[in-house]
């Protein structure tokens, strides 16, 4: 199995469990490892053989940034189920933190993996 990846995508997004934070944006930052069988692509050098990471950037930076979700365990769920659905996507795994969330931390969030990995 091959893996094509999208690493620390930033999008400002209403997110949280309090009140202050539902009247702000806040940013998050995803990282996402997707399973590809990358050989298809690298023999024809086309893009329409490829998980083309780009489309796939734009339409979660589209989806988070329309949502508003309270927990960060909601909005990996969404996205990871977006990108299977949409993208034909048979195993991932979702990094979602909320960098500052935490006095004394870099970072908090979710770490998900779903499907199965072939
Ligand atoms: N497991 C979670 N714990 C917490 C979350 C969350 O989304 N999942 N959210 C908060 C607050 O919104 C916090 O991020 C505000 O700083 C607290 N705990």
């Amino acid at each position: 199995m091959d893996i094509v990846y999208i690493s620390d995508l930033k999008v400002d997004t209403v997110i949280g469990i309090y009140d202050w934070e539902r009247r702000i944006r806040q940013t998050v930052s995803l990282d996402l490892e997707m399973a590809a069988d990358i050989r298809r692509a690298a023999a024809s050098d086309h893009i329409d053989d490829a998980l083309n990471y780009k489309a796939i950037g734009k339409r979660i930076i589209q989806y988070i940034g329309d949502s508003d979700f309270q927990l960060v365990e909601t909005l990996a769920e969404r996205v990871a189920e977006l990108v299977r659905d949409e993208f034909g996507v048979s195993w991932l795994k979702l990094r979602l933190s909320k960098p500052g969330a935490l006095r004394g931390s870099r970072d908090v969030g979710v770490i998900i993996e779903r499907g199965e990995r072939s």
